[in-house]
């Protein structure tokens, strides 16, 4: 994939440079990597254009760093091998676990289900199990199917399993689906339980009265579906519930209970954690912000909050030209 397009006259200019921030510069993918920070571009013709992609010395097939402007706003958007897009939100997610416990004493995560906690594999891992303060994190999930929780369909399963059974997070700040309860009664008590802790400032609320989540892992469907809201759906209305459940959900199983746009779009920091090339044109529907697809996925946007995309090459591969 020929990365170093040169930016043409034309380009509409969407662009902005971003500058290496801090952060950026001691992270360890930086330091393994030396990525070069780009610019991406809109031009006429509708896809992407790139200036001085490219990533110094043996970075060049693991990662390319990118912010990319378009009509919604800024997106931070980073492209990596699968193992160093492991290593990248592991680093990220640790930094906002010291900002939050430092600055507020707690740090509320949530959760989503499918390959996500796959690549919260470099958590669990030195130094972070030991330099994190596990104490203080409160976790939520985004979606839930309503399955008994050691069900093989359960999300709450596979991230107890791969992810937190291994940290010292103490049992009660983990916030799993009433699996006794059918869909709309478990979705009632994720809601009273998400009211009960914005009312005790554990999650913090937003201007216009959502839960803030301190951070959002999300996962993103091939269809553009984001937590358990799918395209076409009703729920993607819904602006008043925090929590809502349906049992009409077109993969299986068909029962779950999900959070609303309101309350993902309050989150003070979103992490859109997408792999493989059958998400390819999701994602660039999403960052083109193509008026011709209403996916769910381009329904998240931040009110206050910073949200970045960690792809993979597959995931990327419709967003530069060849
Ligand atoms: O309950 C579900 O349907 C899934 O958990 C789903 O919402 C998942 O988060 C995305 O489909 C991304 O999954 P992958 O990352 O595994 O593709």
């Amino acid at each position: 994939m020929a990365l170093s397009t040169t930016l043409s006259a034309q380009s509409r200019l969407l662009c902005a440079e971003r500058k290496p921030n801090p952060t950026t510069a001691i992270s360890p993918t930086t330091s393994l990597l030396l990525p070069q920070v780009v610019t991406l571009c809109k031009n006429n013709k509708g896809g992407f254009c790139g200036k001085g992609i490219g990533v110094r010395r043996k970075a060049r097939n693991n990662v390319v760093k990118a912010s990319l402007k378009w009509e919604k706003g800024f997106a931070n958007v980073e492209v990596f091998t699968k193992e160093h897009l492991a290593v990248s939100l592991a680093y990220d997610v640790a930094q906002l676990s010291n900002k939050y416990t430092r600055d507020k004493g707690s740090f509320t995560v949530v959760l989503s289900g499918g390959s996500l906690i796959k690549y919260l594999r470099k958590l669990v891992e030195a130094p972070y199990l030991e330099t994190i303060d596990w104490s203080k994190w409160h976790v939520f999930w985004v979606e839930e199917r309503v399955v008994a929780k050691d069900d093989l369909d359960s999300n709450y399963k596979v991230a107890r399993d791969g992810f937190l059974s291994k940290v010292a997070i103490p049992g009660v700040q983990i916030y799993g689906i009433a699996d006794a309860l059918p869909a709309d009664g478990a979705a009632d008590v994720w809601e009273t339980t998400l009211r009960r802790l914005v009312k005790n400032k554990v999650i913090d609320s937003s201007e216009s009265g959502f839960p803030k989540f301190d951070l959002m892992l999300l996962g993103m469907g091939p269809d553009g579906e984001v937590a358990s809201l799918f395209p076409g759906h009703p729920l993607l209305n819904e602006d008043k519930k925090w929590v809502s459940h349906l049992n009409d959900a077109p993969k299986p199983p068909p029962e779950r209970i999900t959070y609303t746009l309101p309350v993902i779009n309050s989150a003070s920091n979103i992490a859109m954690v997408v792999t493989g090339a059958g998400k390819a044109n999701a994602v660039a529907s999403a960052l083109e912000d193509d008026k011709t697809h209403k996916l769910p996925v381009q329904l998240v946007s931040p009110r206050k909050g910073q949200l970045k995309w960690y792809l993979d090459k597959g995931a990327a591969s419709k967003l530069f030209k060849e």
